[in-house]
This record gives C-alpha cells, sequence and structure tokens, in this order.
C-alpha cells in the first residue's frame, strides 16, 4: 500500500449527458511511479473518464485532485498546465511531416529577438534525436516522415512528446489496440520505463494481457460504474478477465455455443428427450 498522496485522483466522479449516466460515482487514484490500468467494454465510459481528466469535458458531479490538490478544469489546455498529459488514438501527427516537426509541434526552439526570431531546426533535431534514442528508437534522420516509423514507434513517439513536454501524469488511450504483438511489447517497454521515471500512468485499455504485465493497479468500468480499484497483488489475470467479460455471461454463451457442436444424432437424442 502507498500512503504517499496520490499524484492523481477522482472522488465519486459523475457524468451524465441529459439523461445519459456516462460515469456513475467513480473514485479512482494513480501515484506516481504507478501505471493504473482502466479497463472496460465497449461502452464503459472509458472515454468520457479520460475527457473528464484531461479537461474536455467537466464533472457532473464529484471532485478531482492533482497532488492533493481540488482542480477544476476549464479546457484541456488547463489540465495540461497541471501536468496531466492524453496521448489520444490517433495521436495527433502528421504522417507526411518530419519525426522533429511532429515532435515539437509549434514549440520548436527559436533562437534570434523580434523579427529575427526563428527556429533553430539543428538544436530541434538534436533533441528529437536525443529523445528518441533515450526511448530506444534509432532515427537516423530527424527529417524522415513519422509516418515511416511502425506504430509501436509512432505511439512511443507521441508519449515521449508528452514526456519532453513536463507531464506528470500520462494518459494513453489504448495505445497498444492496433497493435501486433511485438509493436505492443515496444509500447508496453516504455510504459514501464515513463513509470520507473516517476510518472503516474493511466493506461486505458480493453486487452488484459497488455495490462496484466504492466500495471500496478487496476479499476475496472462498466457501464459507467466502477466494478473496484485492486492492487495487482489482489487479483489475478483470470480475474480481471472474468470480471471485465462477466463471468456469468460467458457461462450461459458457452452452454449455448456448446449446443451448436452438437452432431446431428446427439441433438435428436436430446431434443427426444425434451419432449419425453
Ligand atoms: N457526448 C455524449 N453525449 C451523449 N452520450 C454520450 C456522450 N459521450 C458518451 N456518451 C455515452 O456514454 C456512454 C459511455 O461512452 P464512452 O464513449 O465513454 O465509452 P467507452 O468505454 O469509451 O466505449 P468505447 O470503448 O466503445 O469507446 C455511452 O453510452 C455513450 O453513448
Amino acid at each position: 500500500m502507498n500512503d504517499t498522496v496520490p499524484m492523481i485522483e477522482m472522488r465519486h466522479v459523475s457524468k451524465h449527458f441529459g439523461n445519459v449516466i456516462a460515469l456513475n460515482d467513480v473514485s479512482l487514484h494513480v501515484h506516481a511511479g504507478e501505471v493504473m490500468c482502466l479497463l472496460g467494454d465497449n461502452g464503459a465510459g472509458k472515454s468520457t473518464l479520460i475527457k473528464t481528466l484531461s479537461g474536455v469535458h467537466k464533472p457532473t458531479s464529484g471532485e478531482m485532485r492533482v497532488s492533493g490538490e481540488p482542480v477544476r478544469f476549464k479546457s484541456p489546455a488547463y489540465a495540461l498546465d497541471s501536468g496531466i498529459a492524453t496521448v489520444f488514438q490517433d495521436l495527433a501527427m502528421i504522417p507526411l511531416m518530419s519525426i522533429t516537426r511532429n515532435f515539437f509541434m509549434g514549440r520548436e526552439p527559436t533562437v534570434g529577438w523580434g523579427p529575427l526570431k526563428r527556429i533553430d531546426w539543428k538544436q530541434a533535431d538534436r533533441i528529437a534525436m536525443e529523445e528518441m534514442a533515450r526511448i530506444g528508437i534509432d532515427v537516423r534522420d530527424p527529417s524522415q516522415p513519422v509516418g515511416t516509423l511502425s506504430g509501436g514507434e509512432r505511439q512511443c513517439v507521441a508519449i515521449a512528446r508528452a514526456v519532453y513536454f513536463g507531464a506528470k501524469v500520462l494518459i494513453l488511450d489504448e495505445p497498444t489496440s492496433a497493435l501486433g504483438v511485438k509493436q505492443a511489447s515496444v509500447v508496453l517497454r516504455y510504459i514501464a520505463k515513463a513509470r520507473n521515471d516517476g510518472l503516474a500512468v493511466i493506461f486505458i485499455t480493453h486487452n488484459v494481457h497488455h495490462a496484466y504485465p504492466v500495471a500496478d493497479a487496476f479499476t475496472l468500468l462498466k457501464r459507467g460504474t466502477s466494478l473496484g480499484y485492486f492492487r495487482k497483488s489482489e487479483i489475478s489475470r483470470e480475474e480481471v478477465l472474468n470480471m471485465m467479460a462477466g463471468g456469468a455471461e460467458l457461462e450461459s454463451l458457452d452452454a449455448e455455443l456448446a449446443e451448436f457442436q452438437r452432431t446431428p444424432a446427439e441433438s435428436q437424442t436430446a431434443s427426444r428427450a425434451a419432449i419425453s
């Protein structure tokens, strides 16, 4: 158990859209140097939760805290100023633009003053190369279009960019969902590294196999409600899987599908037995 103040915390947060209750009394917390995996099926409320944490939505009720201080984000810029960076699935990258341009996205270092002020490309390229090297991506040419990197590498660039610009909390929206095993492992390794560097990471996924190796804790969402917050030591991979899928629902599906697997002779015997 970690007794320090969480880096980020949600207390009894609800979010309604008219009559739709997208989040209902959800509480969670993440400490510095921890990965908290937020798991939930389609429509569970994951996107609403991320958008609430990152200042896109305002909670209908409940409280959010950063380093123990209550916060109300008027816009995503306020969340960013508090050190909360969200890497959305689309990565906000321009494939045909260079790695350096994508890394800085308008925040390039400059030289000179007043009308002579201009982007310091040499410095920008050097920083981009160094940051890529730090995450284990060997960039030979920083002017290379970012679209030439693999999917996993592009995810890492987006995360590295957030870290470089001062994130304390990283919210990663399904960073591995479109990736094969090898590419997903590139991203999972980097998530573990960000955690070891002291960031608080919220990793949203519906893939328990990706979540389990890297998680320190789990929050499970179902239809807008939290099924609970679990430390990794308190819950096995199978238990997480079962809660995610809804054990009872799966058992009844098992029984239903077993019916299809019967041979015609078995089915006839079963229906005769049912009639008599
Ligand atoms: N702006 C909105 N207006 C009305 N209802 C919304 C809005 N945003 C989300 N919802 C509803 O809130 C519920 C949760 O949606 P949300 O997108 O947060 O789920 P999710 O877990 O991210 O799902 P998925 O994995 O499919 O993206 C859904 O029933 C959705 O229809």
